[in-house]
């Protein structure tokens, strides 16, 4: 795993004391585009949130390590589609050095004990979520909204984690009274064909002419 830029600038503090209802849009960002912005505002509107945070991960278990941008760049990379107010991108993953989700959002409700939180991920990651560690006690520790992606819907909703989780399933019209609670829920929306590989292929991320370490020539 890359790890991300040690930082000593002290976590970031948000609200004037009431209870703040955040949703992690958790990613690569390699690089951002314009579906994660759509989910992000999506989520604001329908799950009536106070702030979504793109979650920078220094690297996603799952994934190879070739083709991945430095940390700085795919932050710098979400940075572009946040708006800095409702939208904040940060590098808070790398900094408390966690990859796997549940460590993750366990530090981050140690840390903000007043926030509502409530992860955000596109159907396909509903479909893959049996392979990510302790994915059952990850669904006990925050509510999840999931949003359709093309290809991903039929998986993600017939697939072993919808199924699992079947009883926790929320109506989505019940969404927003799912941060701070335990279950989740799917969120129609017009979906959304990009995707940060589609736009590797198109050269129009650094990444496509990043060389793994290993790939590196001497
Ligand atoms: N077009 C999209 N529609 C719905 N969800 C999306 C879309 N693009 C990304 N997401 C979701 O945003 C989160 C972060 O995605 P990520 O940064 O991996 O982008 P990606 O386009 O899926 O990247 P890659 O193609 O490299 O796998 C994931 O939960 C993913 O499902
Ligand atoms: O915790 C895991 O095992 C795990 C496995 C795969 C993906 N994730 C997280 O899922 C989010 C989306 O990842 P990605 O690379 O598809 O953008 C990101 O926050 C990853 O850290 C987490």
């Amino acid at each position: 795993m890359e790890t991300a830029p040690s930082s000593s600038a002290p976590l970031p503090r948000f609200g004037d004391g009431r209870r703040m209802r955040i949703g992690l849009l958790g990613g690569s960002f390699n690089p951002a585009h314009a579906g994660h912005q759509q989910i992000a505002r999506e989520a604001l509107k329908r799950l009536g949130l106070d702030q979504v945070w793109l979650l920078v991960s220094p690297g996603n278990p799952l994934k190879p390590a070739k083709g991945m941008a430095p940390f700085a760049e795919r932050l710098a990379s979400a940075e572009k589609i946040a708006d800095g107010r409702r939208i904040v991108a940060t590098d808070l993953e790398g900094r408390l050095g966690e990859r796997y989700t549940v460590r993750t959002v366990a530090a981050l409700k140690r840390l903000y004990p007043r926030a509502s939180f409530i992860w955000l991920m596109g159907a396909d990651g509903l479909a893959q979520f049996p392979r990510w560690k302790e994915w059952r006690q990850l669904a006990r520790l925050v509510p999840i909204a999931v949003f359709p992606r093309p290809g991903s819907v039929i998986p993600a909703l017939k697939g072993q984690a919808a199924q699992v989780l079947h009883a926790g399933r929320c109506p989505a019209r019940q969404g927003r009274l799912l941060p701070g609670q335990e279950g989740w829920t799917f969120l129609e929306m017009r979906e959304n064909p990009l995707s940060a590989t589609a736009l590797r292929q198109a050269g129009a991320f650094p990444a496509a002419q990043t060389l793994a370490p290993s790939d590196k020539p001497d």
